[in-house]
């Protein structure tokens, strides 16, 4: 999957992730109206407001892009109907070709990641017949329970060529408070980084690893040491957009071939109808409001990657 995902990078030249967090406050009311006059004013309906809502998007975007990715959080607030848009919405791009990126952040004792890596990323045996349960191409995972956590995970990947994107450092404000302490003199990120080089050197695709990272682009001077500690695992840098990430903060989370990085915005390509810039399209036409937030984020993007060379 990684050779899929580095494939359509290169063909769409559009190294980002549109982030499918359907909050229902970014819904526009005419989907919520049409969902709760049909199904009440419930979890079902929720779910399907949902479900209307990223259609629209995946459909205004899909040509532009190489991944999505989900937040599984963002569904599970709507219980069962919640979970059970997750997998129509994940069915859903793979049938547009694009890569699916569960952000499911998991990670337990083996015997509980092995189920969880079966479930999102492998398959499940009831009596000899073979499911696929929720069918992500990658998944994000917590490494804080070390190497039995993540190993069940890594071997559903070889028998699946699917992925993963382990949490190096992460964009949030707080992420320092235990990611950044220092152990023998070295901050913990980098110690997490070094275990991904390790993990990912014998999983390796045409010419990257399928074990990648997660690295904040609220973080550019560290994501320049972690490409240096990990110059074989792509690296999934949330926090563009919403979170404050621009272009030019993110030069240095690429390798000198130009791969290597995959920028996500969710809120920023989502509900970009909600910001000035694009009010002019109104709530009506939320998709192309979508649209033109994609555009704007792979030319700056790819702008500040010229700008470096
Ligand atoms: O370090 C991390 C890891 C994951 N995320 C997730 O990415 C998106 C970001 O959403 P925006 O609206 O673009 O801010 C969201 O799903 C987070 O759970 C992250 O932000 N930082």
């Amino acid at each position: 999957m990684i050779n899929k995902l580095v494939e359509k990078i290169r063909k769409t030249k559009a190294p980002i992730v549109v982030g499918l967090d359907p909050m229902l406050n970014y819904i526009p009311d005419h989907i919520q109206e049409a969902a709760f006059s049909e199904f009440g004013e419930t979890l079902e309906g929720a779910a399907e407001a949902v479900w209307q809502f990223n259609k629209e998007i995946i459909d205004k975007t899909y040509d532009l892009i190489p991944a999505v990715k989900p937040q599984i959080a963002m569904y599970e607030q709507f219980g069962i109907p919640g979970l059970e848009v997750f997998k129509r919405t994940v069915d859903y791009c793979k049938a547009k070709d694009l890569v699916v990126i569960g952000d499911i952040k998991r990670g337990d004792i083996g015997s509980t990641s092995m189920a969880y890596a079966r479930g999102h990323i492998g398959k499940v045996s009831i009596r000899g017949k073979e499911y696929t349960p929720f069918g992500e191409d990658f998944v994000t995972v917590n490494p804080y329970l070390g190497s039995d956590g993540i190993s069940p995970f890594i071997d559903v990947c070889k028998e699946e060529r699917r992925g993963l994107f382990i949490l190096v450092k992460t964009s949030n404000p707080s992420s320092g408070e235990f990611q950044d302490r220092l152990i023998d003199g070295r901050p913990l990120y980098e110690l997490v980084g070094e275990k991904v080089a390790e993990w990912g050197e014998e999983c390796m695709g045409e010419e990257y690893s399928y074990i990648g990272a997660v690295v904040g682009a609220t973080y550019p001077e560290m994501g320049k040491v972690l490409r240096k500690i990990m110059p074989k695992s792509y690296i999934l840098v949330p926090g563009y957009g919403a979170q404050g990430g621009q272009g030019k903060d993110l030069v240095h989370f690429f390798n000198e071939d130009g791969l290597g990085a995959i920028v996500n915005s969710s809120r920023g390509i989502i509900a970009a109808y909600k910001q000035e810039a694009y009010a002019k399209y109104g709530a009506k036409n939320f998709g192309d409001a979508s649209r033109a937030a994609v555009e704007a984020m792979v030319s700056d993007i790819n702008g500040a990657l010229e700008a470096a060379k």
